[in-house]
């Protein structure tokens, strides 16, 4: 049986009203993603990957290259232009872009988590840390409230957040500390896939590099499948298995992370690679 988890053909995202030209004039080759005739911006063509199980996927370039949206799609934050993209969990397989809106709301709560690089989008500000996870194990059939508070309070441990703190916002919190009770309420349901997008971007060298140490022992221990989206080279190494290059809306450049780093075969892959030497 094979362990793939995410199947992705040909997804693309246009913002505008896009023309039959757009994806013809855009891309590397013409060093933007803005189309010349209709002003459209092709933020992602025809992105193509598989996942498998446990596997940590990176996708990395400079800003605008379609990383974040690439990833929106994935988790509904934003709808494809065009392409398919298929989740297999267990048994069962699902053509993520044909689900109805309740559908893919049960599946971000319950199969998938998300880490933002910015909390705010990730947490609530209006309620306790431990809240925050609970929020999250409500909606995983989880009803009695001691058994929520012994499981946020179990996942705040697991993340390394002290449970005296399992009360306070998580306003009163450092970035590193949201991030990890970011990493807890995404791991409430715990999904088989969870996306990370630049979580380590802004925080201290000391943090970041416990945050992604603490990445990795979860993907261990827990086989989740992820897919790491950053600008920073060192996040690929430390956790990509494989990486895809993003320029200007494509993938330039895929394979296996070490390969990639090592013998680099686009040029703009090539200048990443030398600038972060
Ligand atoms: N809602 C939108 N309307 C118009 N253009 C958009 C919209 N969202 C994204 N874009 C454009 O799509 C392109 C890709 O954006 P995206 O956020 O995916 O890039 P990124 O590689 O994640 O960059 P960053 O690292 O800065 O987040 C950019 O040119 C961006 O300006």
């Amino acid at each position: 049986m094979s362990n793939k988890i995410l199947e992705v053909r040909g997804l693309s995202r246009i913002h505008g009203k896009g023309c039959p030209l757009c994806t013809q004039h855009t891309g590397p080759e013409f060093d933007t993603n803005i189309c010349p005739f209709c002003g459209s911006v092709v933020a992602a063509h025809d992105i193509n990957f598989d996942l498998y199980r446990g596997e940590i996927l990176g996708i990395i370039g400079e800003s605008g290259s379609g990383k974040s949206s690439t990833v929106k799609m994935l988790y509904f934050d934003d709808a494809p232009t065009s392409g398919q993209a298929t989740f297999f969990d267990g048994a069962e397989q699902h053509d993520l872009f044909s689900l109805n809106a309740a559908q893919q709301r049960s599946m971000r709560n319950k199969r998938f988590g998300m880490v933002y690089q910015n909390p705010h989008l990730g947490l609530n500000f209006q309620i306790s840390a431990g809240g925050n996870i609970a929020e999250r194990l409500l909606m995983s059939d989880l009803k009695h409230y001691a058994e929520i508070r012994r499981r946020a309070g179990e996942l705040l441990s697991r993340t390394e957040v002290s449970l005296a703190r399992i009360d306070q916002n998580p306003k009163t919190f450092s970035g590193g500390m949201q991030q990890r009770v970011q990493i807890a309420k995404a791991l409430a349901t715990r999904p088989p896939l969870l996306f990370l997008d630049e979580v380590t971007t802004g925080l201290d060298l000391s943090v970041q590099a416990a945050i992604l140490d603490l990445i990795l022992e979860i993907q261990n221990e827990l086989d989740t499948a992820m897919i790491v989206v950053t600008h920073d080279l060192g996040v690929i190494r430390l956790l990509a298995g494989r990486t895809l290059v993003m320029k200007h809306g494509r993938v330039i450049e895929s394979g296996l992370t070490d390969q990639i780093l090592e013998d680099p075969q686009h040029a703009y892959t090539q200048r990443l690679v030398a600038s972060a030497l």
